[in-house]
């Protein structure tokens, strides 16, 4: 009998290889959510169970990173591996969370390695790249060296009036609110000081950023939108963010073409002002604003390299002046509007477009400029606002300490409490201790992060080095949860004990060259506000705040429902 083969359908092909795309998709599926490869990478480090795809994620978000590292490193030991996020791959990180292991990482390696799944796309990604807190090996020390500048003493010593002014302007408010309270106003008084901070600190980095005048961009209306900036991963709408980091964007991106307008002699205002609108137009309508700029040979190209840049930082810098020259009136304070295009004297965003790479004596970049500017506002803003949060908390809570800080105060400024000067902020020593303590038990960057070229933690797993951790570890910290701001007095017993035995276990800043740049910065605005605040004030804590409840789901550490006091006024 004679066999003849069957020739198989066109359907029967088209179902078969159907069966084989649907197998080898869930085969893929299954790969992924359960990442074997990873975890076989890893299986030497102890660490907790990992849900497939959801990791450890329901954990963090239940109690938090920093209490859950704390908890991990009771059960598995200073090192241990965690899956922390939902994303598909790159979602594991090895965590160390011993003091002396966290600073042997952190002074060695310096790249910092982002684990959250990043959200921007476009111009807002080069952007977020692009910063100094973001940047990689040579490019990170082009920018970092750019910085410097902005945090000499001779800088600091520029920003003190800045800081004092928007000080006391918060301590008025404060005081409005407490007479509030006494003649039976509506509220009683009651203020979320965490909110209130962040708008004190948000001004002092905002005009540091753009220039005094820039006020206008610190509205009211604007903090919840600027609030939600520093967040990887949003609690609060995506698109909230987007708004904030577009308004953000259009105003930088339109003083950098006024400067390079300026640069550029004769060129036309109708012209200049065409520009800014072309560039807010983009942003609306969701194009790259970068990039509609009309280019005419002497504007930034579409590659957004300065072509207009002055030869040298000392033309730019002369180019500033004249910027400057030319609005004297917002130069000295004034909250006018500022004139379009005027980038000012001294302001970070003059530091960064006069910044030159020695060696090809190139500029940054529009994207480049912007992010540094951004990230200038967002790292010192809401980590300084939080810490001066926790540390009116914890003196609302420890009345003695409030009463020795008080007493400082009082002995530093004379009997007739005038505002803190430069001369007295190396006398405010038990105002520090209190700073630092506050950051010790509640670090605003509670864990930072490394990215690993060696071989025993696989190459493209982070490690994070969990601050929150070290700080209470009872080992190097005596009694680790309680509020003793002694500990950082050069004549308290535990002083000794604790600094001769861990170098640097005190870490709210970080460690080695990629230490936080602000941390200066920072303590000094830090010092002036808790001054001039108690200078005039004190500040009850309403009830239910007895342990503070902390945001779970945040990178940085902050009160998940603000600080809530009354002020009250010192007699
Ligand atoms: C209490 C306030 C602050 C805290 C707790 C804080 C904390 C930190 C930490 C932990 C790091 C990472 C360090 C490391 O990886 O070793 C960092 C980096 C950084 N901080 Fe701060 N910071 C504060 C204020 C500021 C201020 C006021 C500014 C600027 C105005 C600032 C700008 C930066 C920048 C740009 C980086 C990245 C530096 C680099 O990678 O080279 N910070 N900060």
């Amino acid at each position: 009998m004679l066999l003849i083969p069957q020739v198989p359908s066109a359907a029967a092909i088209l179902w078969a290889a159907l069966r084989f795309g649907l197998l080898a998709a869930v085969l893929v599926e299954l790969i992924l959510i359960l990442d074997p490869v990873t975890r076989w990478k890893l299986r030497h480090i102890p660490g907790p169970f990992a849900l497939p795809l959801l990791g450890c994620v329901p954990d963090i978000l239940r109690q938090g990173a920093h209490a859950f590292f704390l908890q991990c490193r009771k059960k598995y030991g200073p090192v241990f591996k965690a899956r922390t996020a939902l994303a598909l791959g790159r979602s594991w990180v090895v965590v160390v969370a011993d003091t002396e292991l966290m600073r042997q990482v952190g002074f060695k390696l310096r790249n910092h390695e982002m684990t959250e799944p990043s959200l921007m796309r476009g111009v807002f990604k080069e952007v977020e790249e692009a910063s100094l807190f973001r940047a990689a090996d040579d490019f990170w020390r082009l920018v970092r060296s750019a910085w410097q500048p902005a945090f000499a003493s001779t800088s600091l010593a520029g920003y003190l009036p800045r800081m004092t002014a928007c000080a006391e302007q918060l301590a008025d408010r404060m005081e409005d609110r407490a007479r509030d309270a006494d003649g039976g106003g509506d509220g009683g008084g009651r203020v979320n000081m965490w909110r209130e901070l962040g708008g004190m600190t948000l001004q002092v980095v905002g005009s540091t950023a753009y220039g005094y005048s820039r006020l206008a961009l610190l509205l009211p209306e604007l903090r919840p939108l600027w609030s939600v900036l520093a967040h990887a991963l949003p609690d609060e709408p995506f698109t909230r963010m987007l708004q904030a980091r577009t308004t953000l964007l259009t105003a930088c991106l339109e003083l950098i073409r006024g400067w390079k307008d300026r640069a550029e002699r004769g060129s036309d205002r109708k012209a200049r002002r065409g520009a800014a609108e072309a560039v807010a137009a983009a942003v609306v309508n969701g194009d790259d604003p970068t990039r509609v700029v009309p280019t005419d040979g002497s504007r930034g190209g579409p590659d957004g390299a300065i072509a207009a840049a002055p030869a040298s930082p000392s033309a730019a810098a002369a180019d500033v002046a004249a910027a400057e020259a030319s609005a004297p009136a917002q130069a000295n304070g004034g909250d006018a509007p500022a004139k379009p295009h005027a980038v000012e004297a001294g302001s970070f965003l003059g530091l960064m477009l006069s910044a030159r790479d020695k060696a090809t004596g190139q500029g940054l970049s529009d994207p480049q400029l912007v992010a540094q500017v951004q990230i200038f506002i967002l790292a010192g803003y809401e980590t300084t606002a939080n810490a001066l949060a926790f540390a009116v908390h914890c003196l609302a809570t420890h009345p003695e300490a409030e009463a020795r800080l008080i007493a400082e105060v009082d002995s530093v400024l004379g009997p007739d409490r005038r505002l803190p000067t430069a001369a007295d902020l190396p006398r405010l020593v038990y105002t520090e201790a209190v700073f630092n303590e506050a950051m010790r038990l509640y670090p605003p960057a509670h864990a930072m992060t490394r990215r690993v070229g060696g071989c025993k933690v696989p190459p493209g797993v982070p490690l994070v080095l969990a601050i929150y951790a070290g700080h209470h570890d009872p080992r190097v910290w005596p009694r680790p949860e309680e509020f003793i701001p002694e500990r950082f007095l050069p004549d308290s017993p535990l002083h000794p004990e604790v600094a001769a035995r861990v170098p640097n276990a005190h870490t709210p800043f970080g460690w080695g060259s990629r230490m936080c740049i602000g941390w200066k910065f920072a303590l000094q605005e830090a010092k002036i506000a808790l001054a001039t605040l108690y200078r005039r004030l004190r500040f009850e804590l309403e009830p239910g705040q007895v342990p503070l409840p902390l945001r779970p789901s945040s990178l940085t550490m902050a009160p998940r429902d603000g600080v809530w006091v009354r002020p009250v006024m010192r007699c």
